[in-house]
């Protein structure tokens, strides 16, 4: 009995530590005490079952504002689910899988965001704007689901190409009467996670002390970090510099070579997507000086979609805090990146205008087939 009793002691300290753990790993990855945490929303990934949506979805699990988790792929995505749900947080999880339209529909429905990690990843020689043929009906898709499922969600993209996938949601739903852009984000954050780890290790810090805007894209040149702002203060050579730059702006692609044809990153990205989704969600839930770099429909530069620090509140982007004080030399990698930026955009234009003459005349042919028949059925008559 004493034996017992002592086991069920230890044993009943252990799972509290372990509840001490997870409890923790929630404030992490919150900022937020759970005490003050309320669960309350629905988060919706697309492309759960991949690379970045698997530890996306782990991560999200324990997200103490997550009340609904709902996980849909193309494939393989009821597994995920039954392996998510047996892990003992409150979060209910559940999936929904198919090409078809009406399962993504069934999947979004009442969400209040909506992650999209759904798409191929590169391969080494391929750059980002490969992908566009492949990917950019994931944005299609996505946005008209979201118009039929929930039109006022948040929605952040991680698919690229990212600079010319966000134009593409933005204008298919603008054609849908339901675009708003102030719930439109490119999720730029793995930029700024790389940013802080890569001037951490300059700086003999730890990366949690070390901040830095980093502007513009998600591709190349287009991702500018503003090393003049580091936070603390970097003191280095001109070379360092622009050695540290174009580290941040290849980043990506360091990891696609060491992957071999294994994909791209996908365990930092999960990384970041959580922590950009957290950042909604204390937005969405009113907390007050929530501000994240995202890659956004935008004012401050010629380009039509820009990454600028955003201060985010209940309806998505509460204010654009606009460009930060930049040195001469980044002002001048920002006025070389606006060409290749606007060029994205417009590609992205492009593709959804065609997609969205496809889906007009697709529509005027079933309904001319739909009226042929009646007129058929009538003359038998
Ligand atoms: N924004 C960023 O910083 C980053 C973006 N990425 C991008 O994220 C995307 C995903 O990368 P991974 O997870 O590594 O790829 P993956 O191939 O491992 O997973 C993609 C998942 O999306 C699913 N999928 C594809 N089309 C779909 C659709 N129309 N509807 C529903 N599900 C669909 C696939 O079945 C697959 O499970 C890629 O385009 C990649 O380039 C990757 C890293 C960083
Ligand atoms: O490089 C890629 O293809 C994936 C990506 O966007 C990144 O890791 O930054």
């Amino acid at each position: 009995m004493m034996a017992n009793s002592c086991g069920y002691t230890i044993w009943l300290r252990r799972s509290q530590n372990l509840l001490r753990l997870s409890q923790l790993q929630e404030n992490m990855i919150s900022g937020t005490h759970r005490t003050h945490s309320v669960r309350n929303y629905k988060v919706s990934v697309v492309g759960a079952a991949g690379g970045i949506g698997q530890p996306l979805s782990l991560l999200l699990k324990q997200n103490p504002l997550i009340k609904e988790l709902s996980l849909h792929d193309r494939t393989n995505v009821k597994g995920v689910n039954m392996d998510l749900s047996h892990i003992c947080t409150a979060t209910k999880v559940e999936s929904f899988q198919g090409e078809d339209p009406a399962s993504l529909v069934d999947a979004l429905h009442d969400s209040n965001i909506v992650v999209v990690p759904a798409g191929m990843p590169r391969k080494p020689d391929m750059t980002r704007d490969q992908l566009l043929g492949a990917n950019g009906e994931v944005a299609i898709s996505v946005s008209r689901a979201m118009c039929a499922a929930c039109p006022k969600a948040l929605v952040a993209y991680i698919t690229n190409p990212l600079n010319t996938v966000v134009p593409i949601a933005a204008e298919t739903m603008k054609s849908l009467g339901c675009y708003d852009p102030k719930r439109m984000f490119g999720v730029t954050t793995l930029d700024i996670v790389r940013a802080r780890t890569f001037l951490a290790q300059r700086l003999k810090l730890d990366p949690a002390e070390v901040n830095i805007p980093v502007i513009g894209g998600h591709a190349g040149i287009t991702i500018l970090p503003l090393l003049s702002l580091c936070s603390p203060k970097l003191c280095a050579t001109p070379d360092e510099w622009k050695a540290l730059t174009h580290r941040i702006q290849e980043a990506g692609t360091e990891v696609v070579k060491a992957k071999a044809g294994g994909g791209s990153a996908t365990l930092s990205m999960a990384y970041a997507a959580a922590h950009f989704v957290n950042s909604l969600l204390r937005g969405l839930k009113g907390e007050s000086g929530v501000v994240e770099c995202s890659y956004v429909a935008s004012d401050v530069t010629e380009a039509a979609f820009f990454s600028t620090p955003l201060e985010l509140g209940p309806e998505g982007i509460k204010k654009n805090l606009g460009l930060p004080k930049m040195s001469d030399d980044e002002k001048e990698q920002l006025k070389k990146m606006i060409p290749e930026l606007k060029t994205s955009i417009a590609a992205g234009i492009d593709f959804a205008q065609e997609a969205i003459c496809c889906a007009k005349i697709a529509e005027a042919e079933a309904k001319a087939k739909a009226l042929k028949k009646k007129n058929d059925k009538c003359k038998k008559k």
